[in-house]
């Protein structure tokens, strides 16, 4: 019997797998992976000293999880490092958490297994294939037409919560351990942000399990992104400017990978340097909402590096979709007017992965457009 074609309603036009581009034609960039010239990322190069990172008083928050998850809510280690946190998500959106109680072995082997899924032949990885239009799987997301610039990565993205959101024919059967090795990956992230959203609850003076119930059976999914060294990272983008749809984001970036997450503050493209074993966490559109603008969700994006290839291992934490959402109460007053319409977080799903990622244009969507507003 003749192959079933596969009918999309996207003219996605042809897409260059980018591990391959790299591995066979290692200087040529295809014109579709050429930005124009306003939307080229800019590079830089790692400060000289590391230690910079620590002192230098512009960097990203650090979050100390064992002195929230070890201590009684009345201690004082506790609520110090809780005002850390409500600080870190007011002024940055964006926070690095240390002593999270993830087994660094486990973080290790979901590094290693994730790398060797990339290595396999692109015909064992098609088996797996993400179509236009679709989130799952392996290739590129967010890409609906022809004219559509591509981004310098390949991904791998699934499902894991709730079960039926789940599609098992695009859970990799090699390497051998990978499937089962980010599903125990994907158990303990979750307790991580079942308990990062009790202490954001708390920082924010709210009960401890506001978000909890409110968000019912959380979704979860898990991307795995891979950026190809490139021989002209000027000129391409890794991943494009978004904001993450979810509620919370931890990221991963594997060992030895280079910097490559940069994160739009105070107007400018800031480099994160990670520190070794940290995770990254950053506020998504689910927490503005709710917070009516409190807590933002920060546009970021990857660039590509020139000699070295990028691995990171990203975890969305949402609402489950059933959920009706909107500014909390709390959060509006006279001085502080209502921002966002109430909505249903499958819908605002739906919206987020039928449209190209584009800096914070999902969230239009939910918001209420006021003559003076101003985000
Ligand atoms: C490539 O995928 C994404 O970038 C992404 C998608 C996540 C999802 C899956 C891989 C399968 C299950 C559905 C879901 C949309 C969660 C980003 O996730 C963000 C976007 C929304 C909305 C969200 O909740 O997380
Ligand atoms: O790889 C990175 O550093 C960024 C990934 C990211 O922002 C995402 O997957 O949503
Ligand atoms: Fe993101």
């Amino acid at each position: 019997m003749a192959p079933v074609p596969i009918i999309s309603p996207f003219n996605v036009g042809h897409i260059d797998d980018v591990i391959e581009l790299r591995k066979t034609k290692p200087g040529t960039i295809p014109q579709r992976f050429v930005r124009d010239i306003t939307e080229r990322p800019t590079i830089t190069t790692p400060p000289p000293n590391k230690s910079l990172i620590i002192t230098n008083h512009h960097h990203m928050p650090i979050i100390d999880f064992s002195k929230l998850s070890k201590h009684n809510t009345h201690d004082e280690i506790f609520l110090h490092e809780l005002l850390n946190l409500a600080t870190a998500c007011e002024n940055w959106g964006f926070f690095q958490v240390v002593n999270h109680d993830i087994d660094l072995n486990l973080m290790e082997r979901t590094e290693k297994m994730s790398n060797e899924f990339f290595m396999l032949p692109l015909e064992e990885k098609q088996k797996y294939p993400m179509l236009p239009g679709t989130v799952q799987g392996y290739g590129q997301a967010f890409v609906f037409s022809e004219d559509q610039k591509l981004d310098w990565c390949n991904m791998l993205a699934l499902a894991i919560q709730p079960q039926h959101a789940r599609n098992p024919n695009l859970w990799p059967n090699k390497p051998e351990k990978l499937s089962e090795t980010l599903e125990e990956y994907s158990r303990e992230v979750r307790k991580v942000c079942e308990n990062l959203v009790k202490y954001i609850g708390l920082g924010l003076g709210l009960k401890e399990d506001v978000f909890e119930k409110m968000f019912g059976e959380a979704v979860q999914a898990i991307r795995v992104n891979y950026y190809p060294a490139c021989s002209r990272p000027d000129l391409v983008m890794g991943l494009s400017p978004h904001s993450d749809g979810s509620a919370l984001t931890v990221l991963q970036q594997a060992k030895g990978s280079p910097v490559g997450l940069q994160i739009l503050k105070d107007g400018l493209w800031m480099p994160v340097h990670t520190l070794p074993n940290a995770l990254v966490i950053n506020i998504g559109d689910t927490i503005e909402v709710l917070t009516n603008g409190k807590y933002k969700s920060v546009e970021h994006r990857a660039v590509a590096n020139e000699n070295k290839d990028r691995l990171s291992v990203v975890t969305f934490y949402a609402p489950s979709y059933e959920v009706e959402l909107g500014p909390m109460p709390e959060f509006i007053d006279e001085n502080h007017p209502c921002k966002f319409r109430r909505y249903n977080h499958g819908d605002y799903s739906k919206h987020y992965i039928t449209n190209r990622l584009q800096g914070k244009k999902a969230l239009d969507f939910a918001k209420i457009q006021t003559k003076n507003a101003s985000f």
